[in-house]
């Protein structure tokens, strides 16, 4: 089947004076039509460049090469005005902060039509019954949330509600979700990632998961990729890595997690949103790369992981991984 988003081999560096940045070493990442996959990693790790660069929001001054296909067509270098017509059509997007995504001084019913408008073409009376009903669709009921509303007068879980509402408005086939509920409140995370579950899988969406949480991406993906220091260092179905952790990196993330987090696979405290660590130091973007990436802090790296890097290597069906020495250390040795 055709990949409904198609990265390969995508590199992107920050030009610095005295040499470049590379965020993005070689990045490979598939979705399918109506499947959701998810990108894990620590913060920096080149989550969010992967997904603004597939959405043609690369900052100013980034270069990137590789390839980015959207139901086959290439979409990485076009315009400003094309990809604006992908955003928001074919590719719904959900951010962190719910307020940087919306405007202040506009009506939410406005802020979800907008794009009815825009890009289906409907009149404004038309677009706003839609936006109506795309509100009560994402738990904004009419009686109780009038389209006149402004932001301000929203919870931030009533906020990203809205957000889902303007980014599923024109029934894009992917929707890129950039940890969409580590600013809100712990009590309601769990409610936008059913909704979020709900609504994708409800219209056969496509869903593009990111978090630095080993909890939501197992709750809401069905393939997920492990990223470090810009590079994919493991690649399975969800419940393949969670149930046989590969790279060491993985397994790392895991371990600095609170264990009542992945408890039949719910968020079960307040430990939500807390970031893992794994003790040392990311590798320096800017130094040129020997070895494999998390050598320095591997508690496994051996001589060869120093001076060569591993490349994606198959651990099981379906199940990829970038270590020499994989798996648990009785396996690995
Ligand atoms: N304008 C820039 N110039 C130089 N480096 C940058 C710039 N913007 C981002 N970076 C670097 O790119 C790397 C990847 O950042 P990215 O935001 O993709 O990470 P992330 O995994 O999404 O983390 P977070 O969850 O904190 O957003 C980081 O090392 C960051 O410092």
């Amino acid at each position: 089947m055709t990949a409904l988003l198609d990265i390969r081999d995508l590199v992107l560096e920050f030009p610095l004076p005295g040499g470049a940045a590379r965020v993005l070493h070689h990045v490979d990442l598939q979705v399918a039509p109506g499947e959701s996959v998810g990108i894990v990693g620590e913060s920096g790790c080149g989550k969010s460049m992967t997904a603004l660069t597939a959405m043609g929001l690369t900052p100013d001054g980034a270069e990137v090469s590789g390839s980015i296909r959207l139901d086959g067509q290439e979409i990485l270098g076009l315009g400003d005005a094309a990809m604006s017509r992908i955003r928001g059509r074919r590719i719904g997007m959900i951010f962190q902060e719910p307020m940087t995504a919306l405007n202040p001084v506009r009506t939410i019913g406005d802020q979800v039509a907008e794009g009815l408008r825009l890009h289906l073409g409907l009149s404004d009376a038309e677009a706003l019954d839609r936006a109506v009903a795309m509100l009560e669709r994402v738990g904004l009921p009419r009686s109780r949330f009038s389209p006149d509303l402004y932001p301000h007068q929203l919870s931030g879980g009533q906020r990203q509600r809205v957000v889902i509402a303007i980014a599923l408005a024109c029934g894009p086939e992917l929707l890129i979700a950039d940890e969409p509920t580590t600013a809100l409140d712990v009590t309601i995370q769990a409610q936008i990632l059913d909704l979020i579950c709900e609504v994708t899988a409800e219209a056969g969406m496509a869903l593009l998961m990111i978090s630095h949480d080993l909890g939501v991406i197992a709750e809401t993906t069905d393939r997920m990729l492990v990223m470090y220091a810009g590079t994919v260092v493991e690649e399975g179905p969800t419940a393949v890595v969670f149930a046989d952790m590969a790279h060491p990196y993985t397994q790392g993330l895991f371990a600095a997690m609170p264990a009542a987090e992945l408890v039949g696979g719910e968020a079960t405290d307040g430990a939500r949103g807390r970031l893992p660590t794994i003790p040392g130091q990311v590798p320096d973007p800017r130094e040129p790369r020997v070895g494999c990436p998390f050598a320095a802090r591997c508690p496994r790296a051996r001589e060869r992981c120093r001076i060569e890097a591993p490349a994606a290597d198959r651990f099981g069906p379906e199940h990829t991984v970038r270590c020499f020495y994989p798996g648990k250390e009785e396996r690995a040795a």
